[in-house]
């Protein structure tokens, strides 16, 4: 867990402007894309925007959250939410205590437990809102490096966050110092998400919970070669990503769980379509050119009640705009 070092050690919370607010505006993201298991991540031009308030005194606990949109019925309004959560645990480390005068607005359009990151979203909201308290009370601001850290710590594997953070489609790992890492990868001209959002949810952890404890060498010696091939066609020849995006590592392990998603991703690739189990599931995502992308997708599903969600890649991560320094 990285500690953010404050840049006087007299930083404390009477250091945090009153009135100061926050804004944070985080992308969607789509994991795995095939071969990429926990490593590589997109982040999509789907965002959940945040305001943070200092208030000037202590406000209720119980109640310091609002909640639009996506979750509003079932989100803690305490000191319990996630991103509320995650802040306070950032700015802790910095040596900032806020004593109950953080205020959330959250206003969310990202789908929760479908598969697009919601988690990761939350995750890097709270650490960016932390970050921008933590200057305003005179911190040096976070290193990407330590943002990524921040983000591995709460959510346990780095693919999610390092597009939320960084844009674009990534490539985290760890290095040989044990430190989550990510690289960017440029994305050729033209190549685009459909992602297939239905109804049912599926809980990460109960996802990852029917992955076997070991896998055959031969599919992780052709997954490897598959995950390589991928880095290829989605920067240079989009043309292979139907080749570039199978998976042996987990979404046939998964399918009892989304049995629907994986008949779509089946019936997807016959159709010659590059399909994917995104994350955890139950999304399907399908990367492709071409503007009519979606309808393609729509003809192939055609009577199938999921939505269907045309998007950019998003080239920028988490956005941050500190509204009112007060
Ligand atoms: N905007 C949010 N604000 C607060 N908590 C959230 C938010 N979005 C998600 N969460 C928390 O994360 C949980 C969903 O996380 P989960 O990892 O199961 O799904 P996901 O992140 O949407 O999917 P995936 O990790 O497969 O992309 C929610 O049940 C909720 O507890
Ligand atoms: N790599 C993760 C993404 C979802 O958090 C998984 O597939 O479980």
């Amino acid at each position: 867990m990285p500690v953010g070092t404050p840049a006087d050690s007299s930083v404390r919370g009477d250091r945090i402007p009153a009135g100061l607010e926050v804004l944070v505006e985080v992308p969607a993201t789509s994991a795995n894309l095939g071969a990429g298991y926990d490593s590589f991540g997109m982040a999509l031009d789907i965002r959940d925007a945040v305001r943070a308030r200092i208030t000037p005194a202590p406000i209720d606990p119980e109640a310091c959250v609002t909640v639009s949109g996506e979750g509003a019925d079932v989100l803690p309004r305490s000191t319990a939410h996630l991103i509320h959560r995650v802040a306070r645990e950032v700015l802790a480390a910095r040596g900032l205590e806020l004593g109950d005068r953080l205020e959330l607005e959250a206003r969310n359009v990202i789908p929760q437990s479908r598969g697009m990151g919601s988690s990761a979203s939350a995750v890097v909201a709270g650490i960016a809102i932390a970050d921008a308290i933590g200057q305003a009370a005179g911190c040096e601001p976070e290193t990407a490096a330590g943002r990524l850290a921040w983000a591995t710590h709460f959510e346990g594997h780095p693919d999610n966050a390092a597009p939320a953070l960084f844009g674009g489609v990534t490539i985290s790992f760890t290095d040989i110092g044990g430190a989550a890492q990510s690289v960017s990868v440029p994305v050729a001209d033209g190549v685009r998400a459909v992602l297939i959002v239905p109804e049912t949810r599926l809980d990460t952890a109960i996802a990852r919970s029917l992955l076997p404890e070991t896998v055959p060498h031969a599919d992780a010696a052709a997954n490897s070669a598959i995950a390589g091939l991928f880095a290829y066609a989605i920067s240079h020849d989009p043309g292979m990503l139907l080749e570039a995006t199978v998976d042996r590592l987990h979404q046939n392990y998964r399918r009892p769980a989304m049995l629907e998603s994986l008949e779509r991703v089946d019936a997807l690739r016959a159709a010659g379509l590059a399909a994917v189990v995104s994350g955890a599931g139950p999304t399907v995502a399908v990367l492709g050119t071409g503007d009519d992308l979606a309808e393609r997708v729509a003809a192939v599903l055609r009577g199938d009640p999921a939505r269907i969600l045309a998007t950019a890649i998003a080239p920028v991560g988490v956005l941050t705009t500190v509204v009112d320094e007060s």
